[in-house]
């Protein structure tokens, strides 16, 4: 059986803490993250506010991420492989695919504002925390292209709030995390509730 788990969510909400503690607790749990698609700084456009749009969907190139997560649904076992993923022993039995459980994180902050994917999962998560807190931890991080001055509030936040907003109009089945929880109480709950999901598809 193969499970696909939507974790999106607004900048630095805990997308990736939350998905590393599932990758280390869910059997055969493999991870596509949307970060690993944005295309290289001189393909983003520059708005006309003068910034460089990273918070768009045609910053990334999402065809490939769409192509990696085909991938994983064709063949997981040679994706775990190839992606440094250890099976359960199970897993590793030839022929042992339409018995075992395999998990798929798909990871991002526009996760479900992209039409080809919003039909793959089979549970969605997103978490959220508010402006101050949102714009505190962002100030404390380094992408790979570190953010000039006024891009939290010029960019970053309006655009979340739009895609917030078109993803509340098309997507129905989220399940809403609040940010602000521990890092322990968000994965409880998730955990718990992938589990449930688990024991009600056997
Ligand atoms: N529940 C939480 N409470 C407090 N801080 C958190 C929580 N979850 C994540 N963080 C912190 O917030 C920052 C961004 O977390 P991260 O998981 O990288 O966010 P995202 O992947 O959504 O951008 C990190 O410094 C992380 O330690
Ligand atoms: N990974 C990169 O190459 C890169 C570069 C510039 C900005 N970003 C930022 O990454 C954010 C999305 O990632 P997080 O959800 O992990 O914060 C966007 O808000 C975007 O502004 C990423």
């Amino acid at each position: 059986m193969k499970i696909i788990i939507g974790i999106g969510g607004v900048t630095n909400g805990g997308k990736t803490t939350l998905t590393n503690r599932l990758l280390k607790t869910l059997p055969n749990c493999c991870v596509v993250h949307q970060d690993d698609f944005f295309k290289k700084p001189n393909q983003i456009e520059v708005g006309e506010d003068g910034f460089r749009q990273w918070d768009v969907i045609t910053a990334l190139d999402m065809e490939a991420m769409v192509n990696t997560v085909k991938g994983w649904q064709e063949n997981p076992v040679k994706f775990a492989r190839s992606h440094g993923v250890s099976l359960s022993t199970e897993a590793q039995k030839p022929g042992s695919k339409d018995q075992e459980v395999h998990v798929l994180i798909v990871e991002g902050f526009l996760i479900y504002n992209y039409k080809p994917l919003l039909d793959i999962y089979d549970k969605c998560f997103y978490i959220s925390i508010p402006y101050e807190e949102c714009k505190r931890r962002r100030s404390t991080r380094t992408y790979t292209v570190p953010d000039p001055p006024g891009l939290f509030d010029g960019h970053v936040w309006p655009m979340y709030l739009k895609h917030r907003k078109e993803m509340e109009n098309n997507c129905s089945n989220i399940e809403y995390l609040d940010g602000l929880k521990s890092k322990e109480d968000i994965f409880s709950s998730v955990y718990e509730c992938i589990q449930n999901s688990l024991l009600n598809s056997l």
